[in-house]
Parts: structure tokens; C-alpha cells; sequence
């Protein structure tokens, strides 16, 4: 789905990550990690075409960028913006039916689908400045269902987030796998990612590796998350 031939992720002209070349399958489910400062989220930020690449290229089959959900980062959101839950859920639907166009039914009910599926249907009214963290990356989940994008890209999705919460959203994140979603998150416990992830990019000022978890992360534990838990 995604090709690199010798891209190099980083800020004007100026190289953050080694040159990276392999290809992201459709379909398929990989973990970036690697220390703070390697250039996780810039790479995140040069796949989704918002920081162009220093060198290199990113080639996409049948030639055009396929359509993609984003987890930013919690600490990058304004959480004092003035909006409620199911307004930061209705933007998923932007890319679908454009800023002008109307909102019909159809939009509306899956958004109310979504809030459900992550446990916020009584909250839809909250405004978000209220929200406890795990509430706000609940609804940041919701945002992506709406979305419904083939490619999804997910930014630290566990930061700050407790343990039944994040079972929750590895969960969700499963099932849009399952669903043949392309799924590409930055993460840090690689226990966890050796667990939960079949690919894994490591990303260190030395080298970058690309390989199956076990292979990248021998000498890990594999913990998991608990997936049956519910919202
Ligand atoms: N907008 C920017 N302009 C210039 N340099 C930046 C910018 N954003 C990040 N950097 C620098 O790029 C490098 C990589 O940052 P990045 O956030 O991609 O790392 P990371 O691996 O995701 O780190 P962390 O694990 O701490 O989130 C850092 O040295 C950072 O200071």
C-alpha cells in the first residue's frame, strides 16, 4: 500500500530519521518505535503528506494516497476548543461530504453509532473541556470510526491512558484491522507491541529495522492488554 524508497523524515532540510526503505502492506499492522527524539512522529506526520520528506520518496499503490484517519498525539490537541463530544466526532465525516455540503441523516446516525461503539452515547452533549484523558481518546476513537479510512495512523493511541481503557481501544483498533484497515501506530511498550503487533519498525539514530515483532523485540515479554473488557 505504502512504499519508501531512502525517505528521510525531518524539518527543513534537516534529517531526523535514517533513510527508510520497505513497504507498509495493505492490510497489514505495524508498530513504530524506538527512543524519544527518533522521529516517530515525524515519520507519521511525512506519511500523511502534512511535512514533506527531506529525501527520498513515498510511492502509494494505484498512485494516489489512499485516505487516512489520524490519532494525533493527545498533548497536540486544544482540549479548551469550545465544542462538544459529537461535534469532534462529526469532523470524521468531513472528508466524506466536504465542508459546504449538507449533513443528512445517514452522517448523523453514524455518529451516533460511533459514540456508542467506544461507550459515549450518554456524553454526546459533554463539552470536551470536561472530559477525563481516557473519555478524550474515547471520542478521539469515535472521530476515526467515522472516519472510516482505509489507512489509519495512530500517535501514542495508550499515553496516559489506563489499563482498561486501553484494552478497550486495542480492542477497536483489532477490529479495524480485522476490518482490512492498513493500521500504523507509534507506541512505546514494546511488551505490549510484541503482544498485539505482527510488524514492527524500530527507528534509532543508527539503524532503522523493519520485521516481524518477534524478530525486532526477542529479548521482550509479550504482555497483553485485555481485550475482552468493555466499555
Ligand atoms: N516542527 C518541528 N520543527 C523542527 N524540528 C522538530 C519539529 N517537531 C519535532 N522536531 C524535532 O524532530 C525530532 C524528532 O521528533 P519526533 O517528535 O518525531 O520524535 P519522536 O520519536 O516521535 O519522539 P517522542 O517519542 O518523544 O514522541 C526531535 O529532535 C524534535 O525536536
Amino acid at each position: 500500500m505504502i512504499t519508501l524508497e531512502h525517505l528521510v523524515a525531518g524539518y527543513h532540510d534537516k534529517a531526523v530519521t535514517r533513510p527508510l526503505n520497505g513497504t507498509f502492506a495493505a492490510g497489514s499492522m505495524t508498530a513504530i518505535i524506538g527512543a524519544n527524539g527518533t522521529g516517530k512522529s515525524t515519520l507519521l506526520k511525512t506519511l500523511l503528506r502534512l511535512q514533506p520528506p527531506v529525501s527520498g520518496h513515498i510511492s502509494f499503490a494505484g498512485g494516489s494516497a489512499p485516505r487516512a484517519a489520524w490519532l494525533p498525539q493527545l498533548a497536540e490537541m486544544d482540549r479548551q476548543f469550545p465544542a462538544t463530544v459529537y461535534d469532534v466526532a462529526c469532523m470524521g465525516n468531513w472528508p466524506d461530504r466536504g465542508l459546504f455540503s449538507g449533513f443528512h441523516r445517514q452522517h448523523r446516525q453514524h455518529v451516533y453509532e460511533a459514540l456508542e461503539r467506544v461507550g459515549l452515547s450518554e456524553l454526546h452533549r459533554q463539552p470536551i473541556e470536561t472530559l477525563s484523558g481516557g473519555q478524550f481518546q474515547r471520542m478521539l476513537f469515535a472521530r476515526l470510526l467515522v472516519q472510516n479510512a482505509p489507512l489509519v495512523l495512530l500517535d501514542e493511541p495508550f499515553s496516559g491512558i489506563d489499563a482498561q481503557t486501553s484494552g478497550f481501544l486495542m480492542k477497536l483498533i483489532c477490529q479495524m484491522h480485522d476490518a482490512g484497515r492498513t493500521i500504523i501506530a507509534v507506541l512505546h511498550d514494546n511488551a505490549l507491541v510484541k503482544c498485539h503487533f505482527p510488524q514492527v519498525l524500530l527507528l534509532s539514530p543508527e539503524a532503522c529495522r523493519w520485521g516481524r515483532a518477534a524478530e525486532i523485540l526477542p529479548h521482550y515479554p509479550s504482555t497483553s492488554l485485555n481485550l475482552a473488557l468493555s466499555a
